[in-house]
């Protein structure tokens, strides 16, 4: 068994950055931007009004002043000509600031006669204008690697940028075994159960950025095994459930070596997620999962996350440890380092009263896994500890 840290280590050997592609910006949220960009203009590209009123000269401003109207200028539609003295232009949210014009009075302080404005509230300081290039200026850049979220589409839109490099979405084939296992909506019979693990992992991995595909369940015969393999050809990952430990009918990873797998490991100082194996096979990672249902799922966490992440680009640790207080005493921990479902509220953690792998209505109802190290002592109430949001 080696250390939750070696382990990790060991998978990010076994994956690199993937190559970019080209996508439509409508498309592109939720990926990973490859390359720098650059605004292609200033924005906004004219000092704009920030509000519908009465452009004028700031310098003829106060209280009571007058000034008669000269012409109108909305979004999209400049006034074309200058302001001069004693004169205001009617403008709107957005249209440009007419030249002469550096004040824009908002039109609840005026009140209006026929072409006649007097600013008939204090006005205040605020000159109402946006300067040319206040949000951004040409060629003014967005860093990669950044996981584009929907603030930075409208950013890249607005800096008339249609389409982006984006790493390509790592593909991940998800083989899930044994004989008891049938897909939901499916008929199981007296001794079988439904395959949840690899629809749980497909959600969980295409959430972290990838693309996942869930493969037919393989039997518990080699040839059945081999086919499943077969079928996961092309993957960047490819993650068997279940079959990993030393039962009988545990064929990973006999099938693995015998399709050439360079095995890096087996077996993880961890809890849940002791059988755990990895290595290379062709040009794919593997990874075989223990099938208990929340082993699988803590281990999509800590370990297929950062591997996901370091295939497109990004630093491959996910949310670093936070530290709460916790609610409730823990004995000592055993020599491997456990991954308790708990809940995190108001800065306390309550770690869950059954820890058993198989249950998936605690997972659920966690939003915590509470890291203890090996052999961490026993904790009293009220004592620091460390958590993976989840
Ligand atoms: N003698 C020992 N027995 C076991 C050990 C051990 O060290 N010595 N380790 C235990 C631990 S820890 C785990 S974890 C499991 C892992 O075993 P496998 O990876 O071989 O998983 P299976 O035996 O195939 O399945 C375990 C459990 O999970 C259910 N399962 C499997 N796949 C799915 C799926 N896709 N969806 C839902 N549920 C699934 C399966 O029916 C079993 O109930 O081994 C312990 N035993
Ligand atoms: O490691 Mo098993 O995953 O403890 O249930």
């Amino acid at each position: 068994m080696i250390p939750v840290s070696e382990a990790r280590a060991h998978l990010l050997d076994l994956v690199v950055k993937l190559e970019a592609e080209e996508a439509p910006l409508a498309e592109a949220a939720g990926r990973v931007l490859a390359r720098d960009m650059q605004a292609r203009r200033d924005q906004p590209p004219f000092s704009a009004s920030a509000m519908d009123g009465y452009a004028v000269n700031a310098a003829e401003v106060e209280l009571h002043a007058m000034f008669k109207v000269i012409g109108e200028a909305a979004a999209g539609h400049a006034f074309v000509g200058r302001v001069g003295a004693g004169q205001a232009v009617r403008i709107f949210t957005g249209a440009p600031v007419p030249e002469g014009a550096s004040f824009v009075v908002i039109q609840e302080d005026v009140t209006r006669s026929g072409d006649l404005i007097t600013i008939t509230d204090e006005p205040g300081g605020n000159h109402n204008i946006r300067p040319r290039g206040g949000d951004f200026t040409d060629g003014q850049t967005v860093s990669a690697p950044r996981l584009l979220a929907p603030a930075d589409i409208a950013l890249l839109a607005a800096m008339n940028i249609p389409t982006v490099p984006v790493i390509r979405r790592p593909d991940v084939a998800l083989i899930s075994t044994g004989d008891e296992l049938v897909m939901p909506g499916g008929t199981p019979g007296p001794d079988q159960i439904i395959a949840s693990n690899t629809f749980g992992l497909k959600a969980m991995l295409e959430g972290f950025g990838a693309r996942a595909r869930i493969l037919p369940i393989a039997r518990d015969t080699e040839g059945s095994l081999r086919t499943a393999f077969e079928l996961a050809e092309g993957a960047d990952l490819v993650v068997t459930i279940g079959g990993a430990s030393v039962g009988d009918h545990d064929l990973v990873g006999k099938v693995a070596q015998d399709l050439g797998l360079e095995r890096s490991f087996y077996k993880v100082a961890m809890r849940p997620g002791k059988p755990l194996m990895a290595g290379r096979m062709g040009a794919a990672a593997m990874v075989g999962l223990p099938g208990n249902p929340v082993s699988a799922m803590v281990c999509g966490h800590v370990f297929l996350a950062p591997m996901i992440r370091a295939m497109l680009g990004l630093p491959a640790e996910t949310a670093q440890l936070r530290t709460a207080e916790l609610a409730a005493a823990l004995p000592e921990n055993g020599p491997r380092e456990h991954y308790m479902r708990a809940q995190a509220e108001s800065g306390r953690l309550t770690a869950f009263d059954n820890q058993d792998s198989s249950l998936l209505t605690v997972l659920a109802e966690a939003n915590a896994l509470l890291v203890r190290p090996p052999r961490d002592r026993a904790r009293a109430a009220g004592e620091n500890v460390q958590y993976l949001p989840i």
